[in-house]
């Protein structure tokens, strides 16, 4: 038998989870979330022109694409995959209407409500950093297969903190937590999300999922589901060295 040890003896005191190919396959964002967004976003733009998160993403559109009909600029940046702000607000808002009418559930991999729930009750914090809005998040984890689980998180960050790529959205995090870097662990599937992370002096590790066939990270520490990851940095259901904070999922 192989044993693999711990990254570092000390372990994170609060786990940050990126949602896409994480938590959540990367297919249901893109064969279900996306397509449903794109369905119904040139109506809400109609439909719903007075409200005001409506009105401040039209704006904000117009800022960052001048001259260009909020709807065609919307389509393009679907079809990019782009990380902006007003587009993840407005899928935000038409997927509201979904979870509420009982359209749309998420399919989150079947390892992470239990694991996060023991993460939980083990007194570790977590926490939700994603490109999309917070309030899309909130859905995700309100309208799962096991029901709301919201609960489990004490924070969730998107873009008003910047993008995933970049050293300073993580900087931003722990400056307004308070979070130490070194207790934080970041998992995401995307090294470039890693690299920036590490930058910051978070701790790291890939989760490189078979069902979304994650090309693993040459540069840092790669699990195949958050129990693994958990496992490699003394979160582990063992107990050996984690004190209060063991966790087993
Ligand atoms: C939070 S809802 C759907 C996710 C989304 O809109 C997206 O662009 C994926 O972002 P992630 O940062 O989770 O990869
Ligand atoms: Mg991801």
């Amino acid at each position: 038998m192989t044993l693999q040890a711990p990254e570092q003896t000390v372990p994170p005191r609060v786990v940050l989870l990126d949602i896409e190919g994480t938590t959540l396959p990367v297919s249901f964002v893109h064969n279900v979330l996306f397509p449903y967004a794109r369905k119904h976003l040139t109506a809400l733009l109609t439909e719903r022109a007075d409200d005001p998160a409506v009105v401040r993403a039209v704006a904000q559109i117009g800022e960052l694409a001048p001259g260009v009909a909020p709807a065609e600029q919307l389509a393009r940046w679907m079809d990019e995959d782009a990380k902006v702000e007003p587009l993840k607000t407005l899928q935000g808002l038409c997927w509201d209407v979904g979870y509420r009418q009982g359209e749309l559930v998420a399919d989150l991999y079947a390892d992470v409500v239990p694991c996060l729930r023991t993460l939980h009750e083990a007194g570790i914090v977590l926490a939700v950093y994603s490109s999309g809005s917070e309030p899309a998040q909130r859905l995700i984890y309100g309208y799962t297969e096991q029901g709301d689980v919201t609960a489990l998180f004490s924070a969730f960050f998107d873009l008003r903190v910047g993008g995933k790529k970049e050293a300073q959205s993580y900087r931003a995090i722990l400056a307004e937590t308070g979070w130490q870097a070194a207790d934080v662990l970041f998992l995401s599937d995307v090294e470039a999300e890693l690299d920036a992370a590490a930058t910051a002096g978070l701790r790291v590790c890939q989760i490189a999922r078979a069902q979304d066939a994650t090309v693993p990270s040459q540069r840092h520490p790669v699990a195949p589901d958050i129990a693994q990851a958990l496992a490699r940095f003394g979160l582990s259901g063992n107990g050996q060295g984690v004190g209060e904070r063991a966790a087993s999922c």
